[in-house]
Formats: structure tokens, C-alpha cells, sequence
């Protein structure tokens, strides 16, 4: 019989759908080293956010098929490690959609009504009501920032009582917006005018401390911040002085950078910031929908069945999946290359399957490329089931075309979206079956393999521009691993393409621009 180990706390009902098929083991409260001594026995992990599945965990679990998260986040699991040594990760991406919508709408009336601060004052013996008089929802604007499953919840209950709605998404139509009845504007006009401003982001480099000193500053002295997306989206010592010095009216805070939290200076105020130890996810039913969810994942893997919400591989039979795992992994990395290229909200993608590609079953190929094109906004929360629903929700217009008379390598895939940054297109093949070459960018011929981060630039083919980039980033010490330039005619147009070590630091990107010969540079990580 297979083992699981269930790390965190999981109701009840998960645990009697396991039961049905595998030996359970509930051992809660393991620090990393202490999982990664007992891991070698199991075939499952079932955790919630207390458990760190680091590498080293996964490497220990050498018979490990599957880690179910029951939640969302998967952010305490290392994804890219469980999916270099064939782990699948499940997660339940709506199993609490309501719970954490709800937590952020109580904190909301609660730090409005000063609830928490009136109780403990009864409770000490007092009788004060002037104390803790408060202020209305009704008719304050309440500024959403992420208007995804959660945001959206917030967004039309906030409607419901009677509170106008501002949206900061920059991966959102403005007709979702429209639907949802918020105004879709940018952060700065978000923080300016907010009465409340609640996030609902998942955390990722673009949204680490998206609230700090700055945008603090910017914010209405009457205004209350509140935070049941994930730590590290607030900047906390940033915001404690902020709330000392009056700069903005109150906070409610549900996740930390450091969970527990520790010596943190918010623990100090009072009245006006309200501290929940993550328990946006806690109801009970949450808590039975993302067990039952995870537990019925979990023991379908065991059972050689797909995984309906997979983090990072499809929901397919082995036999289909090993066929095409090459061409899902091509067509991802076109999907995120290409919509990073056209920017943040892609209107259009067009898939064309070239050749033998044309042969195969394309479905798995465009969600792939669907998956591959959100997963920059979304990270883990697109999977190869959701991704046709979040493109749909999103107003993306999706078009295939297949052509199997192409007869280039064994077949191309070439995909062309429309986004804020224009209109792109990107096209590769498989080298040896299963090695991936860029080999067209924007109708320029190139061939090189993707890498974690890269540059490109659209220039004019002319002596020196080379030399110029790579002084230029030498003097930010960015190193290149590899460069390659694509042109059509001599001295006409031309694209450049480097590798690079690390991430681009900021403000690169605008110098590059203003290099005499450069029209346009974009800079992606995959
Ligand atoms: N407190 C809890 O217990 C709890 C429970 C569930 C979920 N969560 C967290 O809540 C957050 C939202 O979850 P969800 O299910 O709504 O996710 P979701 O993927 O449905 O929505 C996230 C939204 O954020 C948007 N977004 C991405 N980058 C952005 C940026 N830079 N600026 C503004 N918006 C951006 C995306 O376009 C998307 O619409 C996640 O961080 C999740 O982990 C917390
Ligand atoms: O990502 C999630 O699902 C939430 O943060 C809930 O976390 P929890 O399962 O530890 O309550």
C-alpha cells in the first residue's frame, strides 16, 4: 500500500479519501530538516502554507509522485525542483476563494468599526464608546488591487454595499473590469484615491513591497490598507511608520513576510491595526473543499489517474503526456516568451503548428501556450486546466491554424500575440525531439535555445550598435552568456538577442533605448 505524509493540519474528509487507498501519516509541525530525515518512505505529501517542501526535501524523497497543496499558494514548495525529478504538485485553486474573500471583507468592517480594539476594551472592564467611534463603507471607494478569483469576490460584495470600486490589474481587460463594475485604473491613481485598499496579488519579484515608503506616501490619511494575499506585498516596517506618523488611517494584516510573525514593530499599535495569523483559508468550508479537492488529486495520482489541477505538468494519461510532454514544453515557452513581448494585457494569440506538429493533437499544444502566456501574471495559479478559462475571462482572443505540408525540422510552432507592447511573434522547433530553439523572432531568423533571462533588441543593422550594448552592460555588470543577431537585409533591420546571467537591474532598459540605432528593447524571464 502507498504512504502519505500529511504535514499540516488537513480536515478530516481528506484524510478518509486517503485512507481508502493508502496508509496515512499525520506528523505536524516538522521543520525542514525533520521532513527531509523521514520523507524517504512516502509516495505523497499532503502540507497547507506551515510546511517548507524545499530542494532538499525533494531530493530525500526518493520515491515521492505527488505534493498536494491543499491551497492556493504553492509559493513554500520549490515547483521547478519537484518538476526537474518528475513530481507532480497539485493545488486546490478555488477551494478558498471565498474564505480569503470573506477574511479580507471582515477585516475591512472590522477595522472600520474598530471591532477588535472595542472587544478587548469590554473584556478589560471599560465602557468607552467615544473611543472607538468609526467610519462607513458605504459610498468610500474601495481600490482592488489583483482582480483575479479573490479580487473579483471582494470587488462585488464591496459593490453590494454600496462602495465605489477602483482595480489595479495590469493583466485584466477593462471589459472584465466593466463586468465587475471597478474602474480600471494605475496604482498611483488607486493609492491617491482610495478610502480602502485591499491586495489581492500573488506574491511574486513585481509585487515584493508593491506597498512601501513611496506608495505609502502617497495614500489619503483616511485611508485603510488590508492585506490577505501574501506577505512580502507590504513592506511591514514601511508600513508600521506609517501608521505612526498618521500617513494613512489604519491596517489588517492576515500574512507576513516572516510567518509566525516575529518581533514586528505592528505588533506594538493598537486601535488602529488588526493582526490575523493567516487564517484567510480557515473555514470549515474551505477547509473541506481543499482537502477533499487535494486528497481526491492525490489518490488518483497513486492510482496511475491524472491530476485535475496540476502546478506543473497537464492533467493527461501517461501514455498522451510522454508523447507530447516536448511539445508542451515548447509551446509554454513560446507562450511565456511571447506574451512577455507583447506586454501585460494580450488582446489576440494566434498558434500555427508547422509540420509534423500539425499531426498531433492539438488541444494539450494551445493550452500549453495559454498556460505558458499567463503564467507570467498568474505564476502557479495557471495550470493545464484553468488556463483556457483565465485566457477566456481574460478577453483573449485565441486562434489556431495548422499546416502539416511545413516540412522543417520535425514541425514549428509559431505563435503571434497582441498585447500593450504591440503586436509579436515567435517561433521554435525541437531539436533531437526534445531540445527547444528559438528560431524566429518577429519574422527575423535567429536560432538559439531560450534561457532563464534574456534581452532583445530591435535595431538598425549598422556597425558598432553591437559593441555599444555590451559596454553598455558590461558598466551595469551584467554579464552576457551568448548573443546572436537575426536580420533580413544587410543594413536594414535587425534583432539581437543575449542571454544573460541575472535579471536586467532596472533602468537598463530605457538606456539601451537611447542608443543611437536601437528602436525598441524588451527584456524577458522564462
Ligand atoms: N490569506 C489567505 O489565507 C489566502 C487564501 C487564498 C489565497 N491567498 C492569496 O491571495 C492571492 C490572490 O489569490 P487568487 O486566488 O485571487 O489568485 P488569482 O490568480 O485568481 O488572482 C491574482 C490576480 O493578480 C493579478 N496580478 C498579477 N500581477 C499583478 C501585479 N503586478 N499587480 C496587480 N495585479 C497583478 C493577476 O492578473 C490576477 O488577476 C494570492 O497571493 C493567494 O496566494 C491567500
Ligand atoms: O494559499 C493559500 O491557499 C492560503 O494562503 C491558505 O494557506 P493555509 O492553507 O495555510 O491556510
Amino acid at each position: 500500500m502507498p504512504k502519505v505524509l500529511v504535514s499540516d493540519s488537513i480536515d478530516q474528509a481528506g484524510l478518509d479519501i486517503l485512507s481508502q487507498v493508502a496508509q496515512v501519516d499525520v506528523k505536524t509541525g516538522l521543520s525542514p530538516d525533520e521532513l527531509a530525515a523521514i520523507i524517504s518512505d512516502y509516495d505523497a505529501l499532503m502540507i497547507r502554507s506551515g510546511t517548507r517542501v524545499t530542494k532538499a526535501v525533494i531530493e530525500a524523497g526518493k520515491q515521492l509522485k505527488i505534493i498536494g497543496r491543499a491551497g492556493v499558494g504553492v509559493d513554500n514548495v520549490d515547483v521547478p525542483m519537484a518538476t526537474r525529478r518528475g513530481i507532480v504538485v497539485v493545488n486546490s485553486p478555488e477551494g478558498n476563494t471565498i474564505a480569503a474573500a470573506e477574511h479580507a471583507l471582515a477585516m475591512m468592517l472590522a477595522l472600520s468599526r474598530h471591532i477588535a480594539a472595542a472587544d478587548q476594551s469590554v473584556k478589560a472592564g471599560q465602557w468607552n464608546r467615544k473611543q472607538f467611534t468609526g467610519v462607513e463603507v458605504y459610498k468610500k471607494t474601495l481600490g482592488v488591487v489583483g482582480l483575479g478569483k479573490i479580487g473579483s469576490h471582494v470587488a462585488n460584495v464591496g459593490r453590494a454595499l454600496g462602495m465605489n470600486l477602483l482595480a489595479y490589474d495590469p493583466f485584466i481587460s477593462s471589459e472584465r473590469a466593466d463586468q465587475l463594475g471597478c474602474r480600471l485604473v494605475d496604482l498611483d491613481l488607486l493609492l491617491r484615491e482610495a478610502d480602502y485598499v485591499s491586495l489581492h496579488v500573488p506574491k511574486m519579484p513585481e509585487t515584493m513591497h508593491l506597498i512601501n515608503e513611496q506608495t505609502l506616501a502617497i495614500m489619503k490619511p483616511t485611508a485603510r490598507l488590508i492585506n490577505c494575499s501574501r506577505g512580502g506585498v507590504i513592506d511591514e516596517i514601511a508600513l508600521a511608520n506609517a501608521l505612526k506618523q498618521g500617513q494613512i488611517a489604519g491596517a489588517a494584516l492576515d500574512v507576513y513576510e516572516e510567518e509566525p510573525l516575529g518581533n514586528s514593530p505592528l505588533k506594538q499599535l493598537d486601535k488602529n491595526v488588526i493582526l490575523t495569523p493567516h487564517l484567510g483559508a480557515s473555514t470549515e468550508e474551505a477547509q473541506v473543499n481543499v482537502a477533499t479537492d487535494v486528497a481526491e488529486q492525490i489518490r488518483d495520482v497513486l492510482l496511475g489517474l491524472p491530476a485535475r489541477s496540476a502546478v506543473n505538468i497537464p492533467g493527461l494519461r501517461a501514455e498522451v503526456l510522454d508523447k507530447l510532454r516536448p511539445y508542451l514544453q515548447l509551446s509554454e515557452t513560446l507562450g511565456n516568451l511571447v506574451g512577455q513581448l507583447a506586454g501585460g494585457r494580450v488582446e489576440s494569440l494566434s498558434v500555427r503548428l508547422q509540420g509534423d506538429i500539425a499531426n498531433h493533437d492539438s488541444q494539450p499544444i494551445m493550452i500549453a501556450a495559454l498556460k505558458g502566456l499567463l503564467s507570467h501574471a498568474l505564476q502557479e495559479r495557471v495550470n493545464y486546466v484553468n488556463a483556457s478559462i483565465e485566457a477566456k475571462e481574460r478577453g483573449i482572443h485565441v486562434v489556431e491554424t495548422r499546416d502539416a505540408a511545413v516540412k522543417d525540422y520535425t514541425g514549428s510552432l509559431q505563435l503571434m500575440a497582441k498585447g500593450s507592447l504591440g503586436e509579436h511573434s515567435v517561433t521554435g522547433v525541437l531539436l533531437g525531439g526534445d531540445e527547444i530553439r528559438i528560431t524566429d523572432i518577429d519574422e527575423f531568423p535567429i536560432n538559439v535555445p531560450p534561457t532563464r533571462y534574456m534581452l532583445f533588441t530591435l535595431h538598425r543593422d549598422m556597425p558598432g550598435i553591437i559593441g555599444k550594448i555590451g559596454s553598455l552592460l558590461g558598466s551595469f555588470n551584467v554579464n552576457i552568456a551568448s548573443m546572436q543577431v537575426g536580420r533580413k537585409i544587410v543594413r536594414g533591420d535587425a534583432v539581437m538577442v543575449l542571454s544573460i546571467d541575472d535579471p536586467l537591474p532596472e533602468g537598463i532598459l530605457s538606456e539601451i533605448t537611447k542608443v543611437p540605432g536601437i528602436r525598441d528593447a524588451y527584456t524577458v524571464s522564462l
